[in-house]
């Protein structure tokens, strides 16, 4: 069988492809996922992620990484880190934090400005509604017709007093000028969290739009098998190589093959394949199809750091562990509902971090519980705590990604260059100071008792940038690698073909020119279903 499109990858991108490419049951369509299938009531479950996360997991690709801060040893923990990906049908969207988070106009409007044609919002926002199928309801800005289904954070707690400190924590957001919001993907501001959660369940994008398009003759699916390179004739794309347990095979394709493999995965794989920077590509013996400098540059991640406080009352951390965990899994199991059907975060805000004027350019998420200080994976604190954890959204810092190796198995080598620039650590700094100020207003006073990180000893501009430095971690964004631009030393071009080649494009969050403003997921099945509309308009006039 000769497919004509081979999508590799089976994640937020790859599913929303599938479906959209198979659509009009016109084209014959691969689908290559290196993971397993997503049956596992772990990934269903929203707070099931505590275990799938977990370094052994079989769903997960795991990638040890240089955050690049110049003044830590290199091999420092303060310098080290692991990222995650998915490796599952869903990709990244089945074992993720569930947040809903769209970005806002600006952003993608930026995209254009920066080069990308057509790439603005007005173009965008029509696939955010037609994906939404929001609880909220439908509005000139909102879908509530699409498979994808959407939730905010429960109204009644779930049974457990969390509601009244989650209404404090909104209260003291607002007092220091953050409106609170109902829905914050809309107004910005602060609100009870959006969710990817419906009916107590994780909706990825294996659910939304893979599931359903399963159904369809003209769409194969063919999973636990890892695209090795792309094979060319000349300049063309003409075939995968995989390995299924243990066996290469060749895959024909006679249109385009699609690379949604993500950030880290895409990138790679162009490099094995030969497009990339033709001298590290020959320093390890590979063919040269395409000197292309720049995959792999333009690395960008939201670095997110986790203050916490001891609170009386109010928290859940009795409810994930113990007796408390039981009860929680009971209730589970029996009404879908409680602290097991919560996403990462119970809260989320946008904000400026030096004056509310100002474009938003933070973050923030509020989680009702605590996490012990130094343990991985993460495990809540036994004493009752809560966090408020941020990222500056517009970081202009960029890592790099690069090959190690010419064998697909060995994870390239990353450095992810965490806040490099004055800018950066000047929004750090800020949005730190903006969190205290949070915790400390009158509404939260009930309710804490001690800031416990950073603690109160860290207190002048040079003592919160050395604990931001230090404490920071990877908010699971990664972005870029595979810019997508108008000028010739882009990656893909603004119709997401590779350049220098055919036959060959990306489609993930690699192509991003910028880091939207917040999560990743939502942002990418829009691009993907944009690009989708592309490919088939490309088809008709081929
Ligand atoms: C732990 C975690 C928490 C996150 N939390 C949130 C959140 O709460 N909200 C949010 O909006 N975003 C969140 N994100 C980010 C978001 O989920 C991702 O940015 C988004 O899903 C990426 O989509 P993608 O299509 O680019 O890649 P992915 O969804 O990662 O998909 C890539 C797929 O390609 C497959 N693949 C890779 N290489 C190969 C190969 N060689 N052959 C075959 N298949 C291959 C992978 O196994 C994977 O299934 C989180 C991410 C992680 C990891």
């Amino acid at each position: 069988m000769v497919y004509d499109y081979i999508i590799v990858g089976a994640g937020s991108a790859g599913c929303v492809l599938a479906d959209a490419l198979t659509h009009d049951g016109k084209y014959q369509v691969l689908l290559l996922e290196s993971g397993p299938e997503d049956k596992n009531f772990l990934l269903d479950m929203p707070r099931g992620i505590g275990k799938i996360l977990q370094p052994d997991s079989r769903y997960v690709w795991q990638y040890q990484i240089h955050k690049g801060f110049p003044h830590f040893n290199e091999s420092s923990d303060s310098n080290q880190e692991t990222w995650l990906k998915g490796r599952v049908l869903g990709g990244s969207s089945s074992i993720n934090g569930m947040v809903y988070a769209r970005g806002f106009p600006s952003d993608y409007d930026e995209w254009e400005t920066l080069g990308c044609e057509g790439w603005n919002w007005q173009n965008l926002l029509p696939h955010f509604i037609a994906h939404e199928q929001h609880e909220l309801g439908a509005n000139p800005a909102r879908g509530d017709k699409g498979p994808l289904r959407i939730t905010t954070h429960p109204k009644d707690g779930s049974g457990l007093p969390v509601r009244q400190l989650g209404d404090a924590t909104l209260q003291a957001m607002a007092d220091t000028g953050i409106k609170t919001t109902e829905d914050t993907n809309l107004d910005g501001g602060a609100g009870y969290q959006p969710r990817t959660i419906s009916g107590g369940k994780r909706c990825s994008a294996a659910t939304a739009f893979l599931k359903p398009a399963m159904q369809r003759k003209n769409l194969t699916v063919i999973h636990s098998s890892q695209a090795q390179r792309i094979v060319f004739d000349k300049k063309r794309a003409v075939a995968v190589e995989v390995k299924h347990k243990g066996t290469l095979k060749r895959l024909d394709c006679q249109r385009d093959i699609i690379l949604s493999a993500g950030a880290i995965e895409s990138p790679k794989l162009l490099l094995l394949s030969g497009v990339g920077d033709s001298e590290q590509l020959q320093s390890l013996n590979l063919p040269s199809i395409h000197h292309a400098p720049e995959v792999g540059r333009n690395l960008q991640e939201h670095y997110f750091i986790q203050t916490q406080y001891r609170v009386r009352d109010g928290s859940l951390n009795s409810a994930f562990q113990g007796l408390g965990l039981i009860k929680s899994i009971l209730r589970y199991l029996l009404f879908r509902n409680g602290p097991m059907s919560h996403a990462a975060q119970e809260i989320i805000a946008y904000t400026s971090s030096r004056s509310e004027a100002e474009r938003s350019d933070c973050q923030l998420g509020v989680g009702l519980y605590s996490l012990a200080q130094n343990k991985y994976p993460p495990a809540p604190e036994k004493l009752p705590g809560i966090t408020i954890g941020g990222y500056p959204m517009h970081p202009t810092s960029r890592g790099s990604l690069s090959l190690q190796s010419a064998d697909p198995d060995t994870a390239p080598l990353i450095v992810a260059n965490f806040l490099q620039t004055d800018k950066d650590q000047k929004t750090a700094v800020a949005m730190l100071r903006k969190i205290r100020n949070i915790s400390q207003q009158p509404s939260l006073a009930p309710y804490i008792e001690q800031e416990l990180s950073p603690g109160k000893n860290v207190e002048t501009d040079e003592e919160l940038l050395d604990f931001y430095q230090r404490n920071g971690m990877t908010a699971y964004h990664v972005s870029g690698t595979c810019r997508m631009g108008g000028d010739s030393d882009s990656v893909v071009d603004t119709r997401t073909n590779v350049r220098g080649v055919t036959g060959l494009r990306v489609v993930d969050t690699s192509i991003f020119p910028r880091l939207p403003s917040g999560n990743t997921n939502a942002p990418t099945m829009a691009v993907a279903r944009h690009a989708a509309g592309m490919i088939l308009e490309d088809a008709l006039r081929s």
